[in-house]
């Protein structure tokens, strides 16, 4: 009813079309150094992500993104055309997601670039879909691969070399990176997929891929009194990071599990759901990868690793399972 321009927002309090719905909020920060620096996101890049990130924490609840509220602290330094292109690439995302930037505030800073997204969505009342309602049975699932975007930081830090120009896309495209650089700099949140999945009401919990995929099935894991058990070979593997790990001489499972920043939703379904929920994001292009179950025991999250692998016990030549880390990206380590 009422976006820019007084002391505050006004909206109308949503009604939905087949009941009451509820709001959904979240905020989330980037911080220059921090979630980017100079080499790794353009402006536009910043923009847009300060917002993804948060629409795939309304997503991660089942809810829909509809308003946003921007804030953002600029170092004296910067050109206003600058701070233009940051939000060219916001609007952008707002423009996909069908979100209303309604508001903000802004203020100068010392020396980093400071941008912290509110934003608020809606959900069909008493339908948010937690963490804590993962059951043994379960089926494990990702809406995307992973690792791509920590694979395109790492390319970008490289290529940088320590330098202050914004690495252009076409150095990654000559590289083959492309896929990975833009993972990183322009994720893609499951909005959709978290959409139909939640109105099917057999997804037992879901969370989005912020800190890295073994960090958010340890919350699920934690937050229902479950355990995980993920099979390795199950993880979807793009081509294109297998390719660079390769070549990089790193294990891709590393960006798969502790990376992070891939934006995709992780969640858990009635495994007799599993197969024609699959089915019906596939009919909408949506990918689902079943990567896993949820099974009785203490709150853990596993990896089944299939072998025969040199250095393995006789015993367990065939498979064997490794408790994984919470590990994943921390601020204050
Ligand atoms: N400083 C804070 N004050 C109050 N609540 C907080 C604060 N920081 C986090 N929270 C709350 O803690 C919960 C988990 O927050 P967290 O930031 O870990 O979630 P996330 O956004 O999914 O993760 P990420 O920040 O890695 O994207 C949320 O309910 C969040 O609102
Ligand atoms: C220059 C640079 N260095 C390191 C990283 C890696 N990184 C920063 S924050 C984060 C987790 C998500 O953040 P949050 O938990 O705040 O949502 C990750 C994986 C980066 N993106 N850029
Ligand atoms: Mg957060
Ligand atoms: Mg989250
Ligand atoms: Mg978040």
């Amino acid at each position: 009813m009422l976006g820019i321009g007084d002391d505050a927002a006004v909206v109308e309090a949503p009604r939905g079309e087949s009941g009451a719905l509820q709001w959904v909020l979240a905020v989330d920060t980037m911080v220059e150094t921090v979630h980017f620096n100079a080499a790794t996101m353009a402006e536009a890049d910043v923009g847009w992500k300060a917002l993804a990130a948060n629409v795939s924490d309304i997503a991660a609840m089942g809810g829909v993104p509809r308003h946003a509220l921007v804030s953002v602290s600029v170092p004296r330094a910067w050109e206003p055309a600058r701070i233009r292109r940051l939000y060219d690439g916001l609007y952008a995302c707002a423009e996909r997601y069908g979100v209303a930037v309604v508001g903000g505030d802004t203020t100068s800073s010392p020396a980093q670039l400071v941008v912290a997204v509110t934003v608020v969505g809606t959900v069909t009342a008493g339908k948010a879909v937690r963490r804590s309602g993962a059951m043994p049975g379960d089926a494990v699932f990702v809406t995307g691969p992973i690792g791509m975007a920590a694979a395109g930081l790492h390319f970008l830090l490289a290529a940088a070399g320590g330098g202050e120009q914004c690495v252009p896309l076409a150095a990654a495209e000559a590289a083959g990176t492309a896929a990975l650089v833009q993972a990183h700099r322009r994720p893609a949140p499951s909005v959709r997929a978290a959409r139909m999945l939640a109105a099917r009401g057999t997804v037992t919990s879901l969370n989005d891929v912020s800190d890295g995929l073994a960090s958010e099935a340890w919350e699920i894991a934690e937050s229902s009194g479950v355990k995980l058990a993920l099979r390795e070979s199950q993880l979807p593997l793009s081509g294109s990071m297998a390719a660079y790990a390769r070549r990089s001489g790193i294990a891709p499972l590393e960006w798969m599990l502790y990376g992070g920043e891939d934006y995709v939703l992780l969640g858990t379904i009635a495994a007799k759901d599993a197969a024609e929920a699959k089915a019906a994001l596939a009919a909408e292009g949506l990918p689902m990868y079943m990567i896993g179950t949820v099974e009785e025991g203490n709150a853990g999250v596993e990896l089944i690793q299939e072998g025969p692998h040199s250095g393995w016990s006789q015993a367990a030549a065939k498979e064997r399972r490794v408790s994984l880390a919470k590990r994943g990206y921390n601020h204050f380590e």
